[in-house]
């Protein structure tokens, strides 16, 4: 069983427990009474890379990488370092994350917060919005194609902005075809754990223009940075270095910085 298939075992597992003691209309009921989710495409779609900063305890391949005690105050850190959204991951087996977290950082930030799970059923789309998420990724690798169609349908029509990651050219070309506007093309292939930092640039190229393009894993400098920005990212989606390092606030900062060098200003191509 590879990674990815075991992580979605336990997702699975996870969920119909959820399921079992949060109906739907409850989720249906709370999510009505957030305030309408963000829309982070025009910040996403302006000059610059954007930095998507994540909350992340944990991971399958690093183990534990954090202890963050108050996921709310990282997340302020994020956003006053400059972040264009933040990133909490939900999943807990593997990742250490909850949906308590996400309501917290929710409520500390004014910037999108996107849900980052292996989101398999418009269930936990709800369970999203009902926390207050303003977009959630959807893992192609994950979902046949059919599910991936009808969850990036319902994500929008709940308000919901879809994040759809790929790893392949292939994968890529799925996302296109759901109706992806935003894909994440992720240098770490799931099934594996490896990660190839030659991804990006492989597969920019394969992602239509005006689809908003992120760079995902293994970003660790503002050199990285200012290299995906040439190979045509417009934002890169940041956690190992972060948690890891010691002031998160000017760890984004300075990355924020690399990505908004003028040299990098790619305003004019859309
Ligand atoms: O910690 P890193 O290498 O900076 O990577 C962040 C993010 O890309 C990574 O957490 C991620 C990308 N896609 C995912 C899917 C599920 C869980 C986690 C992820």
């Amino acid at each position: 069983m590879s990674v990815l298939e075991e992580i979605l075992e336990g997702v699975r597992a996870d969920l119909a427990e959820r399921e079992h003691h949060v109906p739907l209309d409850q989720l249906k009921a709370m999510a009505a009474k957030q305030p309408p989710a963000r829309d982070p495409l025009p910040l996403l779609r302006s000059p610059g890379v954007s930095v998507i900063a994540e909350v992340k305890r944990s991971s399958p391949s690093a183990g534990s990488l954090a202890d963050i005690g108050d996921p709310a105050q990282l997340a302020g850190d994020y956003e006053s370092g400059g972040a264009a959204a933040i990133s909490v991951l939900t999943e807990q087996r593997r990742f250490g994350g909850s949906l308590d977290d996400l309501r917290a950082v929710r409520a500390a930030v004014d910037t999108p917060v996107l849900r980052k799970d292996f989101i398999v059923t418009s269930y936990q789309l709800w369970e999203a919005r009902a926390h207050g998420a303003d977009l959630a990724l959807l893992i192609v690798a994950a979902l046949e194609q059919i599910a991936l169609v009808s969850l990036v349908e319902r994500a929008e029509s709940m308000g919901l902005t879809p994040l759809v990651e790929a790893h392949t050219a292939e994968e890529v070309a799925r996302a296109v075809d759901a109706g992806a506007k935003i894909i994440g093309i992720n240098a770490r292939d799931l099934t594996t754990l490896d990660v190839d930092t030659t991804t990006f640039d492989r597969l920019a190229p394969t992602v239509p223009d005006d689809v908003v393009k992120i760079a995902e894993s293994g970003v660790k400098a503002p050199r990285d940075v200012i290299d995906l920005a040439r190979a045509g990212a417009d934002a890169v989606l940041v956690g190992e270095s972060l948690v890891t390092g010691r002031d998160p606030r000017s760890a984004v900062a300075d990355l924020v910085a690399a990505g908004a060098h003028p040299a990098l200003n790619r305003g004019g191509q859309r």
